[in-house]
């Protein structure tokens, strides 16, 4: 049986009355979601929170609750949606009472229902960026990131399952937000700097109220 997860209730109010935008950032594990945040962190003074950032600093907060994340995580499956979605709220309030201007939620979602239960208890996403990219270049992409990352979960059997979730699981995610007519796909393969120009391209059209 799986273990109960701990919930605190979390008052969304100063985040909903804030009414920022938020673009969701989805790719395969390695297709680069962190390394564009960055840059647009640097061009548009946006909030980047990656939900396995997330993740990772609970599990290293020696929490109960991170306690029930690790084997989770080195086991390439998905965190409970509830997790998850506790962590990002909590972190996106924190960042509104410092005056966020809005927010590129990274990873998230993995999954199809915790793309409509964020919307449906938050706020609408304004865009999805979707960073496509082959499963060959993952696999490239990951193992050499393994070589300094310290990640657990850079290693090859765990990418593969990581993979396979992606395939599974998130895949729909990109489908969902493309019926909505919310979806950019960007082909992530070429170099970092490419892909931000296309990335920049996207954004100038709906930011220019930020
Ligand atoms: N366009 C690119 N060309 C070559 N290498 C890249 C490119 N973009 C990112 N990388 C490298 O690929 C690796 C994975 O990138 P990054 O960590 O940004 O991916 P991610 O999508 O955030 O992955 P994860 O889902 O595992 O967190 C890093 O070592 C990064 O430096
Ligand atoms: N949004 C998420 N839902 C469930 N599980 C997640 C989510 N974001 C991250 N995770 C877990 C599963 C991933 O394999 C690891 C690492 O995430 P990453 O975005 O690759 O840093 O964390
Ligand atoms: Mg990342």
């Amino acid at each position: 049986m799986a273990p109960t997860v701990e919930r605190k209730k979390i008052d969304l109010a100063p985040l909903k009355a804030a009414n920022v935008p938020i673009f969701f950032i989805v790719g395969g594990p390695g297709s680069g979601k962190g390394t564009q945040c960055d840059k647009i962190v640097a061009k548009y003074g946006l909030t980047h929170l990656s939900s396995g950032d997330l993740l990772r600093d609970e599990v290293k907060s020696g929490s109960p609750r991170g306690a029930q994340l690790t084997a989770i995580m080195e086991s390439g499956a998905l965190v409970p949606l509830e997790v998850v979605l506790d962590l990002v709220k909590e972190a996106m309030l924190i960042a509104i009472e410092k005056g966020s201007k809005g927010f590129l939620i990274d990873g998230y979602p993995r999954e199809v229902a915790q793309g409509q239960q964020f919307e449906s208890e938050i706020q609408e996403a304004k865009l999805v960026l979707f960073f496509d990219v082959a499963e060959e270049t993952l696999v490239k992409r990951l193992l050499g990131r393994a070589e300094t990352s310290g990640r657990a979960d850079d290693n090859i059997d765990t990418i593969k399952k990581r993979l396979h979730t992606f395939v599974t699981s998130t895949a729909p995610v990109v489908d969902y937000y493309e019926s909505k007519g919310k979806l950019v796909r960007i082909n992530a393969e070429g170099s970092v700097d490419d892909i931000f120009g296309v990335v920049v391209a996207n954004l100038d059209k709906v930011t220019s109220k930020i």
